[in-house]
Parts: structure tokens; sequence; C-alpha cells
């Protein structure tokens, strides 16, 4: 059997997008959920592969949460990077070619101004710095790869900042949130239409631009803006009965032992220039909160 994609981590925020689009598309592809296929079993990993031989495999699968990656750096690292080192290496033994996803905590946000492909990453946290080796091993054993970096992601599906807010705005009249932390919120629909526009040209033979892309939702924000943003959308879709009182707070008052880059936003214009993507307006991706409320 030859197909054209294999996807794992089907079930994730990028990853339920992904597949829709895959199914849309009429594509030969499987896919995977975590339930189905954990990446970390090299035995299973290197057994589908072998039966499908997809021409590309695209890999949504990651241990996301940044807190507790921060207690259990290994379990985050088995995930992450092991699974990764023994993915990219099966994909180049069949000759095919690998998609991947970062993120912009491989920076650690001193910069002023959006970070570049080529600027220099420095993770602050053991997610980031899991997701950076895992970079790196991608780069040291496919010589055909595309690693997405993306940024603040957010869905109706699974953990993110918009569901949270949401949600403690049940429980809660004021939520003080941070307010010295930039960057690019994007929806997870828009990430997927961009790695299907990226998978598509995997397949063309005439493709060349492999490497490393940023890509992220525009306009860049401080937390304290983006839950605004949220409640006054939230307020005009009638989705909330109340809305909570919003209270700015400094890092340092954010009880969490990660530190988080002060600036992660990504420059988009090398996304732009070779696949002619542009950022995506995430204040679009708002317009229908109901479907992040719980039990929606
Ligand atoms: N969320 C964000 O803000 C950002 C995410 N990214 C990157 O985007 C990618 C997708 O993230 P996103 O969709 O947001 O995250 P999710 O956590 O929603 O999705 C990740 C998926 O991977 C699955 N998974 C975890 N461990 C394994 C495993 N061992 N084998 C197979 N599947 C596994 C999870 O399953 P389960 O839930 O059952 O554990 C989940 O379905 C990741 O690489 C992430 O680092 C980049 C920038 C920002
Ligand atoms: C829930 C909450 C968060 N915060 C802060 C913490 C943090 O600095 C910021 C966002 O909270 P989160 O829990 O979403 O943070 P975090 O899980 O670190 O988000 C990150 O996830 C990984 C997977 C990525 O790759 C990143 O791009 C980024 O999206 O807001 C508040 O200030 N108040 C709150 O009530
Ligand atoms: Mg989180």
């Amino acid at each position: 059997m030859v197909i054209d994609f294999l996807l794992t981590g089907a079930g994730g925020q990028i990853g339920t997008y992904l597949e829709r689009l895959l199914k849309q598309s009429g594509m030969p592809y499987v896919s995977f959920t975590h339930h189905q296929l954990d990446i970390t079993d090299s035995i299973q990993l290197k057994a589908l592969i072998a039966k499908f031989k997809p021409k590309c495999v695209i890999n949504a699968a990651a241990y996301t949460a940044v807190d507790a990656a921060e207690s259990d750096p290994t379990s985050a690292y088995a995930v992450n990077v092991l699974a990764v080192v023994n993915l990219a290496r099966i994909v180049e033994s069949i000759g095919a070619t690998l998609i991947h996803i970062s993120t912009d905590y491989v920076f650690d946000g001193a910069k002023v101004g959006p970070y570049y492909e080529v600027d220099h990453p420095n993770p602050l946290s053991a997610y980031g710095q899991s997701k950076l080796r895992a970079e790196m091993v991608i780069a040291e054993n496919c010589s055909r790869y595309l690693v997405l970096r993306t940024s603040w992601v957010f869905s109706e599906r699974g953990v993110n900042f918009v569901k949270s807010m949401l949600k403690l705005s049940l429980e809660r009249d004021v939520i003080c949130v941070v307010n010295d932390q930039l960057g690019g919120p994007t929806y997870a629909n828009d990430i997927a239409t961009t790695l299907m526009t990226m998978a598509k040209q995997t397949l063309n033979p005439e493709f060349d631009e492999w490497g490393i892309f940023h890509f992220s939702g525009f306009p860049y924000v401080n937390w304290y803006e983006f839950a605004t943003q949220i409640f006054e959308s939230a307020l005009n879709q009638g989705v909330l009965e109340k809305v909570p009182r919003l209270s700015p707070i400094s890092s340092t008052q954010y009880s969490s032992k990660v530190n988080r880059p002060a600036n992660s936003c990504l420059d988009c214009s090398k996304i732009r220039t070779t696949f002619g993507i542009y950022p995506s307006d995430w204040k679009l991706a708002l317009s229908n909160l109901s479907g992040y409320l719980p039990n929606s």
C-alpha cells in the first residue's frame, strides 16, 4: 500500500482540523489518534509506516502541558524528542518527508521585535527545550523536512487559553492575567490549513524549500489584551451571562514555576514568500465562542 500522508496525534487541537482537511482533500491518507498510536512505541510506529508507506508523515502528536513538563521533563522528552528521533529515522529510511510542528517557546523572548527563523533559539522551559531538541534531531536525520513553528494555539477542543478564560469566568468574578508576554494567538484550523498547503507541496517533485517556517495569528498581543478581546467577543455574542473583571499582572505575580518568553512574536515573511501563506486574523476565529464553553 502506498499513500500520500500519515498523520499522528489526530485527536489534538491541530490534529483534529488536519484530519478534517485531509478527509476533504480526497487524497489517500491514514491518521492515528494517541489512543490508536502511541508514537513512543517504536515498534508500532515502524510497523505502521512500513505498512502504509506514506510519502509524507505529519506529526501532530506532542506533550504540550507546559507546567507538567517542567516537573516531569522525562515524560515530555520521551514524546517530544525520543519518539521524534525514531520517527525521523524511519521516515528517512523509506525516502519519505516529515512535517513537524514546533513552538515560539524555543526562544527566550529577549529580542526586540519578531523572531526570524534564523534567530538563535534559547528555550526557558523544559517544554521549549524538548521542542528545540526535536527540531535539531529532525535536521540531523531527515534530508527533506518542514518544521512549522507556531504560537498560542487555541480551538474549541483540548486545553487552551480561550477555553481556560471562559471556564474561569463561570467560577470567578476577577481573573488576573499577565500583561508582559507578547505573541501571536493562532487558531488551530488556520494552522491545519497552512500545514495542508505545505503538505501538498511536499508531493511536488520540483519542491526544494525544506526547513523551518514561522506561522502565527495577528495582531501580536499580550495575554491580558487577548483575554480582554475574548470577553469583549463573548459579550457581543451573548454567550456569557456575566463577564469577569480582568486584572493585569506581571509574570512574577503569576503562580507558575515555568519561565515563559516576554516576546515570542514570530515573523511570518518566509512562509509568505515561499508558500504564499499570510498570518491569520485570530479575532475572526473568536466569532463563535459558544463552542468554547464547557460542555458545549
Ligand atoms: N498548543 C499550543 O499553544 C502550541 C502547540 N504547538 C505544537 O503543535 C503541536 C500540536 O499541538 P496541539 O494540537 O496544540 O496540542 P494537543 O495537546 O491538543 O495535541 C497533541 C496530541 O498529541 C497526543 N499525544 C500525546 N502524547 C502522545 C503519544 N505518546 N503518542 C501519540 N500521541 C500523543 C495528545 O493526546 P492526549 O491528549 O491523549 O495526550 C494530543 O491528542 C505540538 O507539536 C505542539 O508542541 C506549537 C505552538 C503552540
Ligand atoms: C489561565 C491563566 C493563564 N495566565 C497566563 C499564563 C501564561 O503566561 C499565559 C498563557 O497561559 P497558558 O496556560 O495557555 O500557557 P502555556 O500553556 O504556557 O501556553 C503555551 O503552550 C505551549 C504548548 C506553546 O507551545 C505556547 O505557544 C503557548 O501556547 O497566560 C494568566 O495570567 N492567568 C490565567 O488565569
Ligand atoms: Mg498550557
